[in-house]
């Protein structure tokens, strides 16, 4: 009889990127939140999940600072758990980051989970979910939220007498059929190799449009499936968003899975 290999699963994470629209100077990861850097933060939520056989963090290439935490965050859990961390080179995008840490997870990981380090306050729950749906054979899902904007596409138009940039509604989508996608998201590893390949003959117009896995793995045709995903998930793109992740983590809105 052939056995079954059990599924090993590896969390990403993305903490490549420089943080241009935070515009702190530094590495959007290494942004202090809570005293503590951002990824640190995501670290911890990634380990309290306890989904993970490996974690890979792929990070600005030649950037020391960031190597020093993550030589402390491999510290101070490598001796509780017996995780496999890797650290890699992110690229120039965020896709050639997730293809970096693709390239050096275990030969047994079965699924991986790809989460942006500029989450920091992802529960547990949103990591549960996801992997769940891959345990009931998924081969991709990602968190949503409903949108509460909203939502219309444009195109470029010009007024008489205006200048450039003015733009025209061409329609407004049904709001109920709309979702604010998060990450992690999860995939059957090979899955997500084989879209990632796909991905390197786009052009490079094409290319800039991606912003997530999972549009990859759509490109292929296989089903993506959405489970619910939280508020307190949400990216710190924005200095207002660092606002908001600062009082989430100091007021009432602290999450309460946080310790301390
Ligand atoms: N070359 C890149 C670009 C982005 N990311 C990661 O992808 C996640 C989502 O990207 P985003 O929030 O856009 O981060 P930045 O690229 O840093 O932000 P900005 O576009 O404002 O520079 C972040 O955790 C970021 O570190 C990455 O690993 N490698
Ligand atoms: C992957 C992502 O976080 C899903 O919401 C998002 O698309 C990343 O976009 P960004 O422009 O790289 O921040």
């Amino acid at each position: 009889m052939t056995e079954v290999p059990s599924a090993k699963c590896a969390v990403v994470i993305v903490a490549a990127g420089s943080g241009q629209r935070l515009g702190q100077g530094v590495p959007k990861a290494r942004v202090l939140l809570g005293g503590e850097p951002m990824l640190v933060h995501t670290v911890r939520g990634v380990v309290r999940s306890g989904i993970a056989s490996q974690i890979c963090i792929a990070v600005p290439a030649e950037d020391a600072a960031m190597e020093q935490i993550c030589t402390k965050l491999v510290g101070e859990f490598g001796s509780k758990t017996d995780l496999q961390w890797s650290i890699v080179a992110g690229g120039a995008d965020r896709a050639e980051s997730v293809r970096a840490a693709l390239s050096v997870l275990a030969s047994d990981i079965t699924t991986v989970l790809i989460h942006d380090a500029a989450r920091p306050l992802t529960p547990a729950g949103v990591f549960d979910r996801v992997s769940h749906a891959l345990r009931d054979g998924a081969k991709a899902v990602i968190p949503a939220l409903a949108v509460v904007d909203t939502i219309k596409t444009v195109v470029p138009a010009g007024l008489p007498g205006t200048g450039a940039g003015v733009e025209k509604v061409s329609g407004t989508p049904a709001r109920s059929r709309l979702r604010a996608i998060q990450t992690p998201q999860g995939f059957d590893v090979d899955t997500l190799r084989r879209a990632h390949e796909h991905a390197q003959s786009l052009d490079a117009a094409s290319a800039a449009l991606i912003t997530d896995d999972a549009m990859l793995v759509e490109a292929l045709g296989e089903d993506v499936y959405v489970v619910q995903g939280s508020t307190h998930s949400l990216k710190v793109t924005t200095p207002t968003d660092l606002l908001l992740a600062e009082a989430m983590l100091a007021g009432p809105l602290r999450p309460r899975w946080i310790e301390g």
